[in-house]
Parts: C-alpha cells; structure tokens; sequence
C-alpha cells in the first residue's frame, strides 16, 4: 500500500470491519474519487451537461454532482471562474442533501469553510430564504467568502464566530442547520496524505470534546420541529454514533431521522461504540461520561440503537472517500412563522410596494426587461430612456431595497449605481459597514457585536471622491439580462482567458448589448458563453478589466 496508515487505526478497523476489512484497506490502493456538482443557481444541470467540456458520471446521491476524471482538469477551466460548478469529493456532497434545505429556510452552516456544502445548501435555496454561514477559523473563512461569491450566492451571510456567540443572537432562528464537525478526518487519508500526519494532532479525544460543544449550543438556534445534519469524514464510532448519541440523552426532544438512503450506503454502527463502553476503553472519555450521580449516558439501554438510521459512506463500498451523515428531528410542532417563508423580518415584500417582476434568479426567460436591449444582434442604437422613465426607476429600487441608513454618500452612491446599472430588483436590506454596501437577508441588528466575514450580498464600496466600485460578487450572482451592459465572451476564443487572466480587452460598442437608455460607455458584465464572470469598465473601444486581482487565470 503507497500509503502508511497509522497502525492503531488499522487495527480498530480491522477488529471492526472484520471481513470486509480486506476490501476496505484495499481501497487504499485505487485512485481518489473526484467529483463536481454543478452550480444551479448560474446553470441548470441538464444545460451543463449540454455544455460539458468534460466526461462526467452522475453520483447516484447528488442530482447535481458527477464523478470526473482530475486529470481533466476542472479547476483550469472558464466555466470554473464563472462559477458553473464546484469541485467537491463525491461523499460529501451527501450532508446538505440530507438537510433537505428548500426555498424560504434559514438555514445555518455552522463549520463551513471552504463552503462546499454551503454552495450546495445556497444552490437548493435557489435565493429564497436565508444562508448564515460560518466558520471559527477567520483564514478559512476568506476561501468561504470567495466561494458564496464566485457561486453566486445572494442570500448568504458569512460570519467567523463561535458557536456560542451565534446562539445568542439566532434563538430558535433556523429551520435547518449542518454541522459539518472538525474531525480526525480518517475519510481524508487517501485523498490528503497530510491527513495521515495530523491524526495523531487532532487526536479522537480532542475531535470528541469540540463536537461535543458544537452540537450541544446548535439545539437552541435550531426553530421548533427544525432539523440538524451532523456530519464527518471520519469513521471512528467516538466521533459519530457515540456523538448523536449523547447528543439525545442531554436532548430527549430530539429522534434520528430517516436519511434517503442510498442502496450504496452502510448504516450506524451503534455496536462498535457499544462495545468501547462496555470494555472502559476507546479514544475519548465521553464514551463514558455520566449524568451527575448517575451511570454512563451511553450505558443507558437503547441509548445507541437510534444511530443505527444513520448513514455511512465506505471507500469499499461506494465511490466516495468516505463520510458519516446523521439526521436529528427535533420532535416539536413545526414552527410557524409571522411572515412569509423566507422573509426574515424586514426583508423586502411584505405589504410593500413590488416591482412586478420577481428577482430574476433561476430564470431563463429574459422577461420584459430584455425586449428593449439593443445591440444584440447587429448593433442597432439604443432607445433612449427619458430623464422621468431613469427617476422612475430610481425610486422603484430605492422602495425595493430597504434602507438600513448610516452612511449617507455610500448609500445613495450605491442606489444611483443600481438604478442605472441593474435593471432587476434586489433583495434584502441595505446594509452599510463601512464603505460598503451590502443587500443583507438577516435582520441587521442580529448581525451587531458579531464578527462578520461578508453582511450579505456585498453590491460594491465607495471609492475616494464618492466613485461607487460595484463588487465581484455582484458581477458573479447577476444574470444578463440584470445588468444594463454586458458583453459575451465565448470559452473557445483566447479573449475569455485574457480576460480571466487581468488583460485589458479592446472592441467597438457595437458588441456591447445594452439595456435601454444604456450608453455604452460605464461598466460592462462580462459574460463567458452567457454566464456572467466579472465587470470590465468600457470608454473608447478599451475594455478596463476589472477581475479581481487574486481571482485570476494563473499558468
Ligand atoms: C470539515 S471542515 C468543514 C468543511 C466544509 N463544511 C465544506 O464542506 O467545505 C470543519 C470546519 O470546522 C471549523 N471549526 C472547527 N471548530 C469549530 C467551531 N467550534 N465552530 C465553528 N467552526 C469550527 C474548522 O475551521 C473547519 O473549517
């Protein structure tokens, strides 16, 4: 085998697994599964397999998600920059299918960074309700950021905080939320030989102990008859079934939930932690932790049996690295809610004055709003827009997003640029920190005294002299027909990569299509096969780029 596991590992799983162990340690030997799950919030899947640049195999567990071969390369691709799909190891694209999360949750991603599932959960919410996401680690919490970012997200907030601190201002907030724990990561040991080296780091014992405190402060954000997924790459009984476990025995309003199973999943294991309670031994002391004056919580009996219903993903077994996926109900009556699903609060809608046209997310139509784009085909001129029609429209957004107030220059910088540059409403509340603006979906109050990553939908700052820079993040959630200038790229002509890569790009305004009353001088979207990947700001046949700096094509 090329790869040295530690010894005490292979010998819990071969007294556990038995048989199968065989095969298991032979999985060992075989090449790491690759996988990617297509972006629905920038493409549907049907039309991503249309436009695949890639051999793909579907992952029987993920509608979106597909096997792919790495040395394809996905991740030096500009369907990548643009944001159509994720790369993600196969197993666990299963935890945030098991949330189930709908459009109109709140959901909270507790241990989210990179954000794999995040954009996964963002994907299923399709921009209605509302994404907390979170990770303690404030490095981390860059690449999550990015991320909700480059996948498009709008109704996301990014957050570094700790669990306990998040409690405090989400009481019984969410319908649904993840923990993707920290863990020993024994499912990672093929995929990241570095994993090896830090078992011993992040021993069991030290795993057990911070799953222990995640799991027990989500109860009381979680919303009556809510739902928790409690997920790890990592196959040791300490961190899984010994965790849900306990979890019941201090949560008794709580059940483990029927998991759609997959036929290539393995269930709980229940007897393993059993037998390391029974015996006094195992890599964590919680295995034996005790009520006050009483006996051992998992001493109880039944107190494991429920953690059979849960799901185990082997590298022997099915294609994937390996994961443990538990769902816990919690048994109240489902929550009701004062206002609609998804409208926390002062989100905009309710009993205000509406655009007609929903937030164009998802759709494929291009609605109303494109029958006056000009310069599709041929450059005809644009119609102008008259002086009153521009205020109109002004004023529809400024009812549309609510104003938070504080900072009055980046607040009407950011809705001037708005009314002239996004013809399509946004959602949310403006929010104002600093020189940014942001659309956030949360009550911005809760949001105070926290360390916040990302308030929302960042939409751009102000720069010296009131000059509003609009975001990447706006550019990358943007549909063509939101924005008053676009101009397309294709994929197979050098131009795309140019561009990804900082150049400056030079074409007349004939190629720029514009919405009407556009000039086609101001920022431009630019769009890779359609799909929007960033602004370039266009005057006199130059296209300035504006990708951001450490977003771009290198090699
Ligand atoms: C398995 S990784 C998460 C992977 C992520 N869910 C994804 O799909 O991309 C676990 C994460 O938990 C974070 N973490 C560790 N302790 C935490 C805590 N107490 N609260 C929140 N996050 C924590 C780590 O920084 C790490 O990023």
């Amino acid at each position: 085998m090329s790869i040295q596991l530690p010894p005490l590992f292979e010998s819990r799983m071969q007294r556990w697994l038995g048989s199968e162990y065989e095969s298991f340690i032979a999985s060992y030997d075989r090449p790491r599964y690759a996988g990617i799950r297509v972006n629905t919030l920038k493409i549907d899947a049907d039309e991503f397999l249309a436009a695949s640049p890639f051999g793909l195999k579907p992952i029987p567990w993920c509608e979106t998600g597909y096997y792919i071969d790495e040395n394809q390369r996905p991740g030096k691709h500009p369907y990548y920059h643009a944001g159509l799909y994720y790369i993600q190891e196969p197993s666990a694209m299963e935890p945030a299918e098991a949330l189930r999360p709908e459009p109109g949750d709140r959901v909270l991603d507790l241990c989210a960074a990179p954000g794999g599932k995040s954009t996964q959960i963002a994907a299923k919410l399709r921009g209605e309700g509302i994404l907390v996401t979170n990770d303690i680690s404030a490095e981390r919490t860059k690449a999550l950021a990015k991320n909700i970012e480059m996948s498009g997200v709008r109704n996301a907030v990014v957050l570094n905080e700790t669990p306990e601190r998040i409690a405090e201002k989400f009481p019984a907030y969410f319908d649904k939320i993840l923990i993707d724990a920290p863990c020993s990561g024994e499912g990672m040991f093929r995929k990241d030989p570095d994993a090896v080296r830090q078992w011993e780091k992040h021993s069991v014992e030290v795993c057990t102990v911070m799953q222990r405190d995640i799991l027990d402060t989500v109860a009381s954000m979680l919303a009556s008859g809510g739902r928790i997924v409690y997920s790890t790459c990592t196959f040791s009984p300490e961190e899984n079934e010994a965790m849900i476990a306990l979890f019941l025995a201090r949560h008794p309003d709580f059940a483990v939930g029927e998991l759609p199973h997959s036929p290539l999943f393995a269930p709980g294991r229940p007897e393993w932690a059993a037998g390391l309670v029974e015996s006094g031994g195992g890599l964590s002391p919680l295995l034996h932790e005790a009520a006050p004056g009483g006996e051992p919580l998992l001493s109880r009996p039944g107190a494991l049996a429920p953690t059979a219903r849960a799901a185990r993903i082997w590298p022997h077994l099915a294609e994937g690295e390996g994961h443990f996926v538990c769902v816990l109900e919690h048994t109240g009556e489902k929550a009701a809610r004062a206002c609609a699903a998804g409208t926390a609060g002062p989100l905009v809608g309710a009993g205000e004055e509406r655009p007609a046209e929903a937030p164009a997310g998802g759709r494929k139509d291009r609605g109303p709003k494109a029958a006056g784009r000009a310069g599709d085909r041929g450059g005809a001129a644009p119609r102008r827009e008259d002086k009153a029609a521009r205020q109109a429209r002004g004023r529809q957004k400024d009812a549309y997003i609510r104003e938070e107030a504080s900072e009055e220059t980046v607040r009407r910088a950011c809705l001037d640029f708005l009314a002239e540059q996004v013809p399509a409403p946004l959602r949310g509340t403006l929010l104002i920190s600093g020189d940014y603006a942001y659309a956030c979906p949360v009550e911005p109050e809760r949001l105070r005294g926290l360390k916040v990553r990302r308030s929302g939908f960042q939409l751009g700052m102000v720069k010296a002299g009131g000059r509003f820079v609009p975001s990447h993040a706006l550019a990358a959630a943007l549909k063509p027909a939101e924005s008053a200038r676009t101009v397309r790229l294709s994929s197979a002509q050098p131009e795309a990569i140019s561009y990804l890569k900082g150049e400056t790009l030079t074409f007349g305004q004939e190629r720029i299509e514009r919405a009407a009353g556009a000039e086609a001088k101001g920022y431009v979207l630019v769009t890779i096969d359609g799909y929007s990947a960033g602004w370039g700001k266009w005057a006199a046949g130059v296209l300035k780029n504006e990708y951001p700096a450490g977003w771009r094509w290198n090699g």
